[in-house]
């Protein structure tokens, strides 16, 4: 059973609701293969979900780009796992580094995010990856196995998590990652996952790179064997998006 080709587009704190439509448009225009070649998944901020929701294809999802670690209640400014269920939004972003690093989010907090948000079924991509210091210092395995063992040991089922990893160096950098370099990478952490989790979870769970990913260099990146996707920032606001979703068609 080979592992489904998974596009996301990561819209952080971008967009006008002109700017939205206009994205909507120009993707629900385009030629691209069919969702059982891959999945495309657009992550706008929460304002913006409805309307994305409401314009967008019926192929393509939607995804929130956070949610809050349990049920909701007296947390202002937060918003629930279950109210996105309620908004029939099928997935969320979790633990994306910008979260990590400017609002100190932690490995156990992001860990108990995604099992929360598991619980009330939602899908995660779940975001991991090292910073250059310590790519420097040789401990990016480490590091991406700390932050993959945050959540393995909160969850019991990978079904329906897909884990990104977003080296933070490559991230709005234009810096992106080597084919090689990702595919060491993702190599590394299905190992783990093998060793740590099982051989069926290593086997199934989509590992996708983000960072600095582009209409030019995404082909070459999806060659590589445990590259099963992108999660993609900058480029995913404009037209060249499509052309990154066509990379699925380089596994067929
Ligand atoms: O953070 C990212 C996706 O979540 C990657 O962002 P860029 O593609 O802009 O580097």
């Amino acid at each position: 059973m080979g592992r489904k080709f998974f596009v996301g587009g990561n819209w952080k704190c971008n967009g006008t609701t002109e700017e939205v439509k206009k994205i909507v448009t120009t993707l629900n225009e385009a030629q691209v293969p069919g969702d059982d070649v891959v999945e495309v998944v657009l992550s706008p901020p929460f304002v913006f979900l409805p309307v994305v929701k409401s314009l967008l294809r019926p192929d393509f999802q939607v995804a929130a780009q956070n949610c809050w670690v349990r049920k909701g209640g007296a947390f202002t400014g937060e918003v629930s796992a279950e109210m996105l269920v309620n908004l029939g939004i099928p997935w969320v972003v979790l633990g994306h580094s910008e979260r990590r690093q400017l609002l100190n989010e932690s490995s156990e907090f992001v860990g108990d995010k995604v099992a929360y948000a598991l619980s009330q079924g939602l899908k995660v991509i779940a975001c991991i990856g090292e910073t250059l210091e310590q790519r420097e210092a040789n401990s990016t395995m480490t590091v991406v196995a700390e932050q993959t063992k945050a959540i393995a040991a909160k969850i019991s089922n990978w079904d329906n998590v897909v884990l990104a990893y977003e080296p933070v160096w490559a991230i709005g950098t234009g810096k992106v990652a080597t084919p090689a370099q990702a595919q060491e990478v993702h190599d590394e952490l299905r190992k783990w996952i093998h060793q740590n989790v099982s051989a069926e979870v290593a086997a199934a769970v989509r590992i996708i790179y983000g960072g600095s990913v582009n209409g030019a260099n995404c082909k070459e990146l999806a060659t590589q064997p445990d590259v099963d996707g992108f999660l993609v920032g900058g480029a995913s606001l404009k037209p060249e998006f499509v052309d990154i979703i066509k990379s699925a068609t380089v596994k067929n």
